[in-house]
């Protein structure tokens, strides 16, 4: 079925959304807010449709050329296997800003039941990037076969684990952006020995340390580690070559890591504070953004970033509960807190502990569930709270409320778990005193939300 309809917004992923002549809610993929166009409906529900533009009577002013050759998304495309990585690249920056903050907006008014106007007015800016493309300091990528056997190494395609084989990504820093095709050849070459049994590579490169760091993810067993590293050495100028064994799928049970060169970890400098990484541990993958949520969290809880460092917490207890390798926390002590840590990865928890003693930075590090922990941290002063995508797991926000700080950051990746979570803290007499989308991800739907919740008078 086909029909020529005007694009409304962007969705929450990669599809804009419009409207049937019937009144359904259709989805449409490769569209831009303004396009005016024929679409053919590909599927159609009970309550939505989806559908893809076929032809366009009117572009959109927002659309933009697309400007990586592996992700465009053409007008009449038939469903091309295209890397899933940057779907929101016909969208020109500014207008990729104003949907990521609608959409928050949005989360708010439908999940949270909050007045519009009241959404509208607690919600600031979003921040974006410097970068619009060149900002990811990981390059992820995932091991196939391709047609004739040969290993492959690529990109995801969208919504599916079908590899798309790239030669460099755009989205990544000068320095790991031609890393898939270095790290396709080197490995293609090592497989003709024998298979290494690779499911997984991680290149992290930092633009203010120059650290380099390539991890292999391989189930355990015999494994060529000099053979390898001297190969990958002269692909790629790395400071650091690892092998993280694990098995595909259930890559969170790290079995061990071998360091095969180098340093062993990555390094990378966020707001002047120097962190180690090893590669299993969690980072923030746009490192000048990453400097934005440090000072927006600092300061949502009283702490002042300066040039000279951080300051203004002299005394507070805090507690960072998902605090990886301590983006929040060792600023926070270097702020004057007594911040004491909770994180759940092995790895991330010998990270942090390794990073506040090396920046001088007196952090308790408990390794732990931030639910099952919590209750044991006594009353707090104040509190972070950077969960992953899931959010706040059941009875969390009822223990913050228990240790009753002052005022709690929440970073979010996930704008819809945030959205719930902000019922169950207002539920809890804290109230949503500031909030703002931090684009971490150009040419991605996903966003950050750095939230600050206050304490109500009144409350224990
Ligand atoms: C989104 S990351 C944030 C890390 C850190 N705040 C940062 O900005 O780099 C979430 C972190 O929570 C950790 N995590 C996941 N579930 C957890 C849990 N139940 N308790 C404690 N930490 C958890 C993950 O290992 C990861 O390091």
């Amino acid at each position: 079925m086909e029909e020529t309809l005007r694009i409304e917004r962007m969705g929450y992923e990669e599809a804009a959304v419009a409207h049937l002549a019937s009144g359904k809610t259709v989805f449409v993929e490769g569209a831009c807010p303004g396009d005016v166009g024929a679409v053919a409906v590909l599927e159609e529900k009970a309550s939505f449709a989806t559908a893809r533009l076929l032809s366009l009577d009117e572009a959109s002013p927002v659309r933009v050329d697309q400007p990586c050759p592996y992700g465009v998304c053409l007008v009449g495309d038939p469903a091309r296997l295209r890397c899933g990585g940057c779907p929101w690249q016909r969208l020109d920056y500014a207008a990729q800003l104003a949907a990521k903050r609608e959409n928050v907006v949005a989360r708010l008014v439908r999940s949270a039941h909050w007045d519009a106007a009241r959404a509208q007015a607690v919600m600031g800016e979003a921040v974006g990037s410097k970068r619009e493309w060149g900002y990811r300091n990981k390059v992820e990528l995932a091991a196939a076969k391709d047609a004739r056997g040969f290993f492959d190494l690529g990109f995801y395609a969208a919504n599916s684990h079908d590899v798309v084989a790239v030669d460099a990504c755009r989205a990544a820093v000068r320095g790991a952006e031609r890393a898939p095709r270095a790290m396709r050849g080197a490995l293609r070459y090592l497989q003709n020995s024998g298979d290494l049994d690779i499911f997984r590579v991680g290149v992290r490169h930092s633009l203010r340390t120059r650290s380099t760091e390539i991890a292999l993810w391989t189930r355990p067993g015999a494994f060529p580690r000099a053979a390898v590293a001297k190969t990958l050495g002269s692909a790629l100028k790395a400071t650091s070559i690892v092998r993280v064994l694990a098995e595909p799928g259930k890559e969170r049970k790290i079995k061990g890591l071998e360091v095969l060169a180098g340093a062993g970890h990555w390094e990378e400098e966020v707001a002047g504070v120097r962190f180690m990484v090893s590669a299993p541990s969690f980072f923030q993958v746009n490192t000048a953004q990453a400097e934005t949520l440090v000072r927006l969290v600092v300061e949502g809880l009283g702490g002042r970033v300066g040039e000279d460092g951080f300051a203004g917490l002299d005394g507070a207890y805090v507690a960072d509960l998902y605090a990886g390798c301590g983006t929040f926390s060792v600023p926070l002590a270097l702020a004057g807190a007594d911040v004491v840590a909770v994180e759940s990865a092995g790895s991330s928890v010998r990270d942090l502990r390794r990073n506040a003693d090396a920046n001088g930075a007196d952090v308790d590090v408990v390794g732990g569930d931030a639910g099952r922990e919590l209750p044991d941290l006594g009353r707090l002063d104040a509190l972070v709270v950077d969960p992953p995508r899931s959010g706040l797991g059941e009875g969390v926000v009822e223990s913050i409320a228990a240790a009753a700080p002052e005022r709690v950051a929440y970073v979010s990746c996930n704008p819809a778990t945030w959205a719930r979570d902000v019922v169950r803290f207002e539920d809890a007499g804290y109230r949503l005193d500031a909030a703002r989308p931090v684009d971490l991800f150009p040419q991605t739907y996903h966003v950050e939300v750095a939230s600050t919740f206050v304490r109500q008078e009144g409350r224990l």
